[in-house]
C-alpha cells in the first residue's frame, strides 16, 4: 500500500458559479479560501512554469474530441469516479495488467468503463509539450472537469499536482465501488466512508444526467425484482412500459447479475474500450427525454416521479433525509449546480498521492 496524503477539503462554504470567466473566479476563489492548507502539496495552477499550456491543452483536447463523439464526456466523468473511488485519484485506474500488476480494469464494476484511449491522446498531446511533467491523475481530473461542463454541469476550480501509482487496486475495485443493487443504507455508507455526508452523495449521483447504462443493470427491476417475477414496485407504470420496450428479453443477452463481483474479469484490458466497445445489451439514456434537458433537474425531477434507471438511483428516495435533497435539487437547478461543483471538487482531491510519492507516469498504462 502507497502512503498516500489525505486532503480532504473539508472547507466546502464558498459558493461556485457557472462561470463565463474561469480564470477570475479561479483565481478568487483561490485567494479567498485557504485550499493549501488542506490539500497536502497541490496548487493552484501547478505546472504554470514547468507547462504553461498543460490546463489548455487538456480542454481543447476534450472538446474536439467531444465534437467527434458526444459520448466523450460521460465516459470521463464516470472514468474519475472509478479512480478517484479506489484508493483516491492516482490513476491507479489507467494501469493495464502486466507482471505484478492485476489490473483495475478487469474488476467486474469497470468492465464497461471506457475513456482510456481517450486520456492515452490527451497524454500524448501534453508528452509532445512538456515531456514527464504533467500525470495521468491530473489529466483524469481536468478531463472529467470539462466533461462536465460540456455535459450541462457547472464549473468548479481544481487544484493539481497529484501523481500516479505505481501499483493498482483490483481487489478494492472489486469490493469497494458501489454497484446499482445497493439499497439506501449500503450507499451511505459507502460514500460515508470516503467522507462524503448524504447531501454530497445525492449530488454526486446526479452525475447519472448523462450518458447511457445498458438494460442489464436494471434487468432484473422490470421483470423479476427480487425474485418475486414482478417488476419493481417502486417503478411508474408508464415509465414501465417505455423501459420494457427498450430492453426486452430477447434482446438483452446477459444476466442482470452480471456485475456481481463473482464473475470472471473482463477479457484484455489493453483493447481501446470506447471506440471498440460494441455492447450486445441495448442501452437506456439518461437523458431520455432528450438532451440539453438541464443536467441535474431531470434526474432528480424523474426519481420523484418514480423513474430512476437504476434501484440505487431510486433508491435515493426512500430516506428522509436524501429526499429532502432529491426534492431540493429537482426544484433548484442552481443549488445542485452549486453542490455538484463542491463535490466533483471534493472527489477530484480524495486522497492524492503528491511529490515525492507517486511518480509521473510517461504512458498512463504503465508504471515507469
Ligand atoms: C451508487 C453509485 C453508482 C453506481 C452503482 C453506478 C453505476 C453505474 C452503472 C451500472 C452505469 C452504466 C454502465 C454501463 O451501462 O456500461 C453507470 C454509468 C455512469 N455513471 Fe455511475 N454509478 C454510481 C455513481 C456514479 C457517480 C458518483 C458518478 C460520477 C460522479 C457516475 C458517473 C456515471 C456516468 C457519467 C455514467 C455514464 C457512462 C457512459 O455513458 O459512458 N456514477 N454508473
Amino acid at each position: 500500500e502507497t502512503n498516500k496524503v489525505s486532503s480532504r477539503n473539508t472547507d466546502n462554504s464558498q459558493s461556485f458559479q457557472r462561470a463565463p470567466s474561469r480564470i477570475k473566479v479561479e483565481k478568487k476563489l483561490t485567494e479567498t479560501h485557504s485550499y493549501n492548507s488542506l490539500q497536502g502539496s497541490l496548487r493552484y495552477d501547478y505546472y504554470n512554469e514547468s507547462c504553461p499550456l498543460a490546463e489548455k491543452i487538456v480542454r481543447t483536447t476534450v472538446h474536439e474530441l467531444f465534437n467527434g463523439r458526444r459520448n466523450v464526456a460521460p465516459a470521463l466523468l464516470r472514468l474519475l469516479f472509478h479512480d478517484c473511488f479506489v484508493e483516491g485519484c492516482d490513476a491507479s485506474v489507467l494501469l493495464d495488467a502486466a507482471d505484478g500488476i492485476a489490473s483495475e480494469k478487469d474488476s467486474p464494476p469497470n468492465e464497461s468503463l471506457k475513456g482510456f484511449d481517450l486520456i492515452d491522446i490527451i497524454k500524448l498531446k501534453l508528452e509532445k509539450e512538456c515531456p514527464g511533467i504533467v500525470s495521468c491523475a491530473d489529466i483524469v481530473v481536468l478531463a472529467a472537469r470539462e466533461s462536465v461542463l460540456l455535459a450541462g454541469g457547472p464549473f468548479y476550480p481544481l487544484y493539481t499536482g497529484r501523481r500516479d501509482s505505481t501499483v493498482s487496486f483490483q481487489e478494492v475495485a472489486t469490493y469497494e465501488l458501489p454497484t446499482p443493487q445497493d439499497d439506501l443504507s449500503k450507499l451511505i455508507e459507502t460514500f460515508a466512508s470516503r467522507g462524503f455526508d448524504q447531501r454530497e452523495t445525492v449530488s454526486l449521483l446526479g452525475a447519472h444526467s448523462t450518458g447511457t447504462i445498458r438494460c442489464k443493470f436494471f434487468f432484473n427491476r422490470l421483470y423479476n425484482f427480487s425474485g418475486t417475477q414482478e417488476p419493481d414496485p417502486s417503478i411508474d407504470t408508464e415509465f414501465l412500459s417505455l423501459l420494457r420496450s427498450k430492453c426486452n428479453r430477447s434482446q438483452t443477452s446477459s444476466s442482470p447479475l452480471s456485475i456481481s463481483p463473482s464473475l470472471s474479469p473482463s477479457p484484455s484490458s489493453s483493447v481501446n474500450r470506447l471506440s471498440t466497445a460494441s455492447f450486445k445489451d441495448p442501452v437506456m439514456k439518461m437523458d431520455y427525454e432528450g438532451p440539453g434537458t438541464g443536467f441535474g433537474t431531470v434526474y432528480y425531477s424523474s426519481l420523484l416521479q418514480g423513474k430512476g434507471l437504476l434501484f440505487v438511483d431510486q433508491q435515493l428516495t426512500a430516506g428522509e433525509e436524501t429526499e429532502t435533497w432529491v426534492r431540493a435539487y429537482a426544484s433548484d437547478v442552481s443549488l445542485f449546480q452549486r453542490d455538484f461543483g463542491l463535490t466533483m471538487n471534493k472527489l477530484s482531491n480524495l486522497q492524492v498521492l503528491t511529490a515525492p510519492m507517486g511518480q509521473v507516469r510517461l504512458n498512463c498504462r504503465k508504471v515507469n
